[in-house]
């Protein structure tokens, strides 16, 4: 009925409780089948969950799902196994108190399936430490092992357990599984010996033969076909193709490793599965008195040596009720053995969840003594059930002080009785029965069962039944009136599987047997106490006793599992089959004990939260104590006094047709709401969408105002967009601040921004200049300062300067070890600051010549290889003339009326920048003229030259017949 539930999710009803005609099976059925056709397996009754089986994969087992149905509400979701387990979960943790799910129904109907997903559930689900990841694994493991020793492929289940189960999954109180226990009951040995027809012997026997290595096998002396034992074939279908033994052998394998089996362990028990299978094969043949003799020892070589004086039938008998000894004892040494393995040893404080798997109700045409058993241990089931239910329901009535009606239920205790009270109960007589001296046989036990209880309202025989019994009851069997219906029972075999003997000397075998297993199954204690074990009915009496105990101490949640057809199909639902399974699980029963008081409970507060919107004044918020909100709210919708209850904490509606309205309200409203809430919304949008267009509009508006004003002084006109304007600008030019000094790219300002631009770029520049001052090296910088004398001197007067830039000026072009040590001694200064390669013209033919220029720090000498030719003080240094042409001419002049002179001197020189520039430099005076077309120069006192320049197709310097000298530059 709640949380956000799919179409599909709500077919039918969800819980059954919540079904008008809650007396009419038909109804309950119908709901079962509509919900079935979609798939939808599970169906709540109250808190007891109706699952039927699919017969296929659906899907709904995914981690997904697990984490869906995680911590959440019950009701929120629809009805799942995983909701059930952890509803028990989350309430053992909170109440730190102990569960258990009793999971019942007819075999094949998927009880198995069921605790194995609710183990699954709690393995990915609980809180999990790396130490007890181990724990956890053996809690999943032991189930194939259990599953391999007591299952097996029956007509109406492959995989059918045939014993009851009980195991406790104990959690620490962070709520990790920490360890567990399990309890078999009643396993059914007579399989062991004998199978019917399309049905097999426990599943291990064939998983040993088709996956066992062959070493393994030779050394237990078995072969791998399965054919060849008794025990195995009768029922002629020993290959079942549903079944992959070879496969499950490994699951079993490997479960044994994490479940603590020793080497030691396995050999004996696949020892004993051998030896049963040997045993099987023994046959037996009459000699001359009459006695058995074993004609073929081969088998017996592979068990020990019998010789016995019975007769062929009684050995027979003799030999196949030592292997079902042998195998039933077995089974128990391994469950004990699991359970040394899931022990936690850690003694503090544990809550469980205990699972119970066991077997239904089971009517079948002839019922014998399994099933007397078995429908007991339902009846003591059943009234577990109804004395909790009932006890739950009324302390939730008294807790929250509601008016407490009885509730009226058939207590099946009278039944319980019957079977059970002591010396005047079925079993108790038939135990008497057994162990009488003189004849005891099945007819015997049924007489004394007239005698003495056939006056009980749920006991029939054919003859206390008179004429009416006749068609009903045969003449050995008897009727009970089980609180599920009738069921007659066969007396034929009563007493022998009552008893279930062993011959003494075959029990003495076995204790001495050097199989450790079994000299633990078989004491010689046993042998020698006086006393008679206690029949299979006391044991499994005693058994269910000790299970109800363990049951009645905690807090019951119930799974009751259909089975829907009988050939195992999916999606096909029998009618006529499943009305037999309502009526046997007591489900009707169930339903009517549910609705005997209040149909429908929830706590005020989710009861407000959901239906709070069908009444004003809890819409959309109720500030109050949540009781009188929902007090409020159901007076509005005008629920009537015999309706509905309010209890402490909850309301408590009588009728499903109640809530259902309020329903129907509550979904009819959830439109009218949506429908409302949506024109509200989109009132809002429309109105947020205008505001918005209209802010729009006055920005634009304004930011073209600004736009008309912006090159006047800041005013209310363009203030606003000056302020952006800036603002942007200021916040572009952060990415676009040039990198460094040489590069002279600039964010182009507004004209309002330009005044702050050029400071900017200022300050920028400034700063990118120091940050390269700062990484200039010495040598760098003084190479740098000749490079800006350069820069005085030529710039933009010469051509090729700009060429020259990017050419470093050397510190000399020749080295000192390249002048000659007569010059050197000559220069009467001591060091040379820079020589350069010259050609020098002279003044008469101006021939050219190939000369050094060499400067000291107060000279230059012109000088030959050993020679200095001419040596200008640069104190007599009167300026240097180079042309504005590219012809590389420079003339250093000299005072005229300097007599030691021979006039100026006109050199050409490849590197006319740098040398002059190292002149000038030196001299320390701007003494350079850059002249252009032509120039004066002194050949000596008081005689004159002159240099014309020009530029022509090719370079030359030749005197003309003016006597000038031509320079022509290309
Ligand atoms: N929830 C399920 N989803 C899919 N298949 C299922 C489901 N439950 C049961 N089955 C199918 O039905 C088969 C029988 O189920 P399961 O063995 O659990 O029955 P059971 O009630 O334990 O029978 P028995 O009393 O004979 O042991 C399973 O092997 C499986 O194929």
């Amino acid at each position: 009925m709640e949380g956000t539930l799919t179409a599909r999710d709500k077919v039918g009803v969800q819980d059954f409780v919540l079904l008008d005609a809650h007396t009419s099976e038909a109804a309950f059925v119908d709901n079962l089948r509509k919900r079935f056709k979609e798939n939808l397996i599970y169906t709540y009754i109250g808190t007891l969950l109706v699952s039927v089986n699919p017969y296929q994969e659906l899907g709904i087992y995914t981690v997904s799902q697990m984490e869906l149905y995680q911590g959440v509400n019950f009701f929120e979701l629809p009805p799942h196994v995983y909701a059930l387990a952890d509803n028990a979960y989350r309430m053992m943790c909170s109440e730190l108190n102990n569960h258990f799910i009793l999971i019942s129904g007819e075999s094949g109907a998927g009880k198995t399936e069921a605790s194995k997903k609710i183990l699954q559930y709690y393995a990915v689900t609980c809180p999990m430490t790396e130490s007890l990841q181990v724990a956890r694994d053996r809690l999943l493991l032991s189930n194939p092992v259990l599953e391999a020793f007591g299952n097996a492929k029956t007509l109406r289940n492959d995989n059918s357990s045939r014993f009851g189960k009980y195991m406790d999954i104990q959690f620490d109180l962070q709520g990790i599984p920490v360890g567990g226990h399990i309890i078999s009951y009643l396993i059914e040995k007579s399989r062991v010996v004998y199978q019917n027809q399309g049905e097999r012997n426990f599943h291990i026997f064939y998983q040993l033969l088709a996956g066992g290595e062959a070493d393994h096998l030779a050394s237990l002396g078995l072969e791998r076909d399965p054919q060849l034992y008794k025990y195995l074939s009768q029922g002629h279908c020993a290959k079942e193709s549903s079944l992959n033994d070879k496969n499950e052998w490994k699951t079993v394998s490997n479960a044994f490793s994490v479940i603590d089996f020793t080497e030691a362990d396995l050999e004996n028990l696949f020892g004993i599965i051998a030896s049963v299978l040997h045993l099987g094969n023994i046959c037996f043949q009459e000699d001359d008195q009459g006695c058995a003799t074993v004609p073929d020892t081969h088998e017996i070589k592979w068990i020990a040596k019998v010789i016995c004086p019975l007769t062929p039938d009684l050995s027979a008998y003799a030999r196949d009720a030592m292997a079902k000894a042998v195998y039933g004892r077995t089974f128990t040494w391994l469950v004990n053995k699991i359970n040394c393995s899931l022990v936690n040893k850690d003694d503090t404080k544990k809550t469980v969840i205990g699972l119970l798997d066991i077997y239904g109700f089971e009517v079948f045409d002839k019922n014998g003594f399994e099933q007397f058993c078995i429908n007991y241990c339902n009846e003591k089931l059943q009234q577990l059930l109804i004395e909790r239910t009932l006890k739950a329901e009324q302390a939730e009535y008294e807790m929250e002080g509601i008016e407490w009606e009885p509730i009226q239920y058939f207590n099946n205790k009278i039944i319980c009785d019957l079977v059970e009270e002591r010396h005047k109960g079925i079993i108790s007589i038939l135990d008497e029965e057994c162990i009488r001296p003189g004849p005891a046989t099945d007819v015997s036990f049924l007489e004394k069962l007239e005698d003495r209880v056939g006056r009980h309202a749920h006991f029939q025989t054919r003859k206390l039944a008179g004429p009416k019994g006749q068609k009903r009851i045969g003449w050995s069997e008897f009727q009970l009136l089980h609180y599920a219906g009738e069921v007659t029972y066969c007396t034929k075999g009563f007493l022998e599987k009552n008893n279930d003997l062993l011959y003494r000397h075959l029990k003495e075998v076995l204790c001495r047997s050097d199989n450790s297993i079994l000299r633990e199954c078989f004491l010689v204690a046993e042998l020698e106490s006086r006393r008679r074990p206690p029949t299979v009915g006391t044991q499994f009496k005693n058994s269910l006793s000790s299970l109800l105990e363990i049951l009645i101490s905690k807090e019951p949640s119930y799974i009751r599992c259909i089975k829907p057809n009988a050939t195992k199909e999916p999606s096909k639902f029998d009618d006529f089959l499943i009305r037999h399974q309502i009526k046997y699980l007591g489900l009707m029963e169930h339903l009517r004990v549910r609705r005997a008081g209040f149909a429908y409970r929830r706590k005020y507060e989710h009861f407000l939260q959901r239906y709070k919107s069908l009444c004003p004044d809890t819409w959309p918020h109720w500030h109050g104590p949540p009781g009188e909100g929902v007090e409020r709210l159901v007076t509005y919708i005008g629920y009537g006094p015999e309706e509905y209850k309010l209890g402490k904490t909850k309301i408590f509606i009588r009728f499903p047709r109640t809530l259902f309205a309020t329903e129907d309200a509550f979904e009819f409203s959830k439109h009218q709401l949506a429908t409302k809430l949506e024109a509200h919304w989109r009132g809002v949008l429309a109105r947020k969408e205008v505001q918005r267009r209209r802010w729009a509009v006055q920005i634009i508006r304004r930011f073209v105002k600004g736009f008309i004003h912006r090159d006047e002084p800041l005013g209310p006109d363009n203030e606003e967009y000056i302020v952006f304007v800036r603002k942007n600008y200021i916040l572009n030019l952060r990415y676009h601040v040039p990198k460094n000094v040489l590069d002279k790219s600039w964010l182009r300002p507004p004209g309002i921004l330009e005044n702050a631009s050029d400071l900017l770029r200022g300050m920028c520049l400034r700063n990118l200049v120091r940050k390269y001052c700062r990484g200039v090296t010495a040598e760098r910088r003084a190479l740098m300062q000749e490079k800006v004398v350069a820069s005085e001197i030529f710039r933009g007067k010469k051509e090729g300067y700009a060429d020259s830039l990017n050419q470093p000026f050397a510190n000399s072009r020749i080295d000192e070890g390249d002048i000659h040590p007569k010059v050197l001694q000559l220069i009467s200064s001591e060091k040379v600051e820079y020589g350069v390669p010259v050609i020098k013209y002279d003044r008469k033919g101006f021939k050219a010549r190939q000369r050094q220029l060499v400067l000291t720090r107060e000279a230059a000498y012109v000088v030959d290889v050993a020679k200095v030719k001419q040596k200008i003080e640069f104190s007599e240094l009167k300026g240097v003339s180079t042309s504005s042409l590219s012809d590389g001419l420079l003339v250093i002049h000299v005072s005229p009326e300097d007599h030691k002179q021979k006039g100026d001197a006109v050199l050409q020189c490849e590197h006319v920048f740098e040398a002059v520039t190292k002149l000038v430099m030196l001299v320390k005076k701007d003494v350079v003229s850059v002249v252009q077309g032509s120039l004066q120069f002194s050949i000596g006192p008081g005689r004159e030259g002159t240099i014309v320049f020009h530029t022509g197709p090719e370079e030359q310097i030749y005197k003309d017949k003016n006597g000038q000298l031509r320079v022509v530059s290309g």
